[in-house]
């Protein structure tokens, strides 16, 4: 890693930063109307449906020489049944690993028992916060400013903004201060494919969840899956090339099969789930390859969409 903060070599071109903001809300606090407003047109965002059942980009910003990769935590609400349970505990997993927290409400609703929930869970992670008290063209300035206060009398933020995610109104400060909060850090999405990124990353959790299913009771370590390319063709079907990496030839034998038949099998699975996402045929290519250590690569963390464990 270099430093460019001191030492009196020729100037260097001034730091990158780069990270992920998990944003956290009860349904209809706005969040995909925030997503968009701080995004603008630049990129597309990755289709409502698939929300519900796993946490993923929802948008990529550029802020000056910052990166601010949006996730999403779905299903963050008062978990009755025990699938929804289990799904609600993915979502503050996310919210753990992302580098920053933005948390939504409705300054409308208040702190009502949805919000109250979602601030006494966060009370258990560790990140810097930051709230969003959106939907203010709807509410007084005193309304506002008495909420802001209960808010931060019940948890530590860093900074709280408030916006009109339909207006526009405030989202550029928090654009901005955003920027300034994610860690120094070369840009996880290069901007040529920033557009594609949402889908790519997706992609690649799609098929590592089915190797992770298909498989689980024979690869001890959990193998790894980037999108190494994304083609729209003429006919508007999607060519996709995955790798799949894993750390010993032992397992590569096992993600392929007797004959190719665990990745034929892992590879229609994942087809036929990206195709429905995207709407068009999907034509996926999967590639295994061995990759000794991958485990002690910070960017294939990166790639996860997790924080390489500091200190080992
Ligand atoms: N008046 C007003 N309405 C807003 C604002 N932001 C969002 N809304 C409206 O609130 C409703 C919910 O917005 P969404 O962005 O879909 O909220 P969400 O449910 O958090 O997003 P998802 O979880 O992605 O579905 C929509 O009707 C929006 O138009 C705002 O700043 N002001």
């Amino acid at each position: 890693m270099t430093d460019n903060s001191q030492g009196d070599a020729a100037p260097a071109a001034p730091a990158t930063r780069c990270g992920f903001v998990a944003l956290i809300g009860a349904p209809n606090v706005g969040k995909s109307t925030l997503v968009n407003a701080l995004v603008g047109s630049k990129v597309t965002i990755v289709s409502r449906k698939v929300q519900t059942t796993r946490a993923l980009i929802r948008g990529i910003v550029i802020e000056d020489r910052s990166q601010i990769i949006l996730v999403d935590t779905p299903g963050i609400f008062s978990p009755k049944r025990r699938l929804d349970r289990a799904m609600v505990s993915t979502a503050w997993s996310g919210a753990h690993d992302a580098d920053l927290v933005c948390v939504l409400l409705d300054a409308k609703a208040g702190l009502d028992e949805e919000a109250d929930a979602i601030l006494t869970k966060l009370a258990s992670v560790d990140h810097e916060k930051i709230l969003v008290l959106n939907k203010i063209d709807l509410v007084p300035r005193e309304k506002l400013l008495a909420l802001a206060k209960a808010a931060n009398d019940r948890l530590k933020f860093a900074s709280t903004f408030m916006v009109s995610a339909l207006s526009g109104d405030g989202v550029g400060d928090l654009r901005h201060r955003l920027s300034e909060m994610v860690p120094p850090g070369p840009f996880h999405y290069p901007e040529d494919q920033m557009s594609d990124a949402p889908m790519r990353h997706l992609a690649a959790e799609i098929t590592r969840e089915k190797i992770f299913r298909q498989l689980h009771q024979e690869l001890p370590y959990q193998s790894t899956v980037e999108t190494d390319s994304w083609t729209e063709r003429k006919d508007k079907s999607i060519r996709i090339e995955q790798t799949i990496f894993v750390e010993r030839e032992s397992q590569r034998k096992i993600v392929l099969g007797k004959g190719g038949a665990a990745i034929k099998s892992i590879g229609a699975e994942a087809r036929k789930e990206i195709a429905e996402i995207v709407g068009v045929p999907v034509h996926l290519f999967l590639f295994v390859k061995v990759r000794e250590n991958w485990g002690d690569d910070p960017d294939r963390y990166r790639e996860m969409g997790l924080e390489f464990p500091k200190g080992k």
